[in-house]
């Protein structure tokens, strides 16, 4: 079945949306300034102790230093660390003696050299996005036939979920701006989400 991430919580209430929706992941972007989604690492913290034990809480990061995102995996806040920034293999090294959590790395699809970097990730997950956190999608011709298990992200919701699991067959979807109405999460929007993943897996 394929997965499901609702991504950008940054409320109390959000936690109560995805709770009783069920997901699979939740995500927290975490000292990113330049999105309206952004929280703390103690307000992750908060957070993320209020998510149902069943959903998997994601902290989302963008060059963050290694240190912060490992002692996160570390104390159990994440148990999965999105790298949505310029986080090299170094970098991804350096994380994984840090921690055995999960790491997804992000990559923007412009171009087929995107695709070669993707497929050469070291981290256990990719993540294929517009851009970061924009709604907008992307031409999903260049990702057809992408071998390894990959988040599909960037301007997805109920409407066109349905043809990127028949075309695309993704290991997980991943939502944020597609799940909110007036720049905050929409319980509605996002209990359609899930029932158009679900229905179709
Ligand atoms: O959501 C953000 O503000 C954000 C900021 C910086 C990096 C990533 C961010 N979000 C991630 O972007 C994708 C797609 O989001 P959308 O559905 O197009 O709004 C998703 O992976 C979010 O985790």
């Amino acid at each position: 079945m394929t997965k499901i991430k609702i991504c950008g919580l940054s409320r109390r209430c959000d936690i109560g949306f995805v709770n009783r929706c069920g997901p699979d992941y939740a995500g927290f972007v975490v000292n990113v300034p330049k999105s309206r989604r952004s929280v703390t690492p103690e307000e992750a913290q908060a957070l993320s102790a209020l998510l149902s034990p069943d959903i998997i809480p994601v902290g989302v990061f963008v060059n963050e230093r290694a240190e912060v995102v490992a002692s996160m995996l570390n104390d159990g806040i994440i148990f999965a660390a999105q790298l949505h920034g310029s986080e090299d293999e170094d970098y991804i090294g350096d994380l994984r003696r840090r921690t055995g959590g999960i790491l997804i790395q992000a990559f923007s699809v412009a171009s087929p050299s995107d695709m070669e970097r993707a497929a050469a990730s070291p981290a256990d997950y990719v993540l294929l996005d517009s851009g970061g956190g924009t709604g907008r999608t992307f031409d999903w011709r260049q990702i057809k036939g992408f071998k390894r298990p990959y988040f599909l992200a960037g301007g997805l919701g109920a409407d066109n979920l349905p043809a990127a699991l028949a075309e695309l067959r993704p290991f997980a979807v991943d939502m944020s701006s597609g799940v909110e109405t007036g720049g905050v999460k929409d319980p509605a929007k996002i209990e359609a989400a899930v029932a158009a993943v679900r229905r179709y897996s």
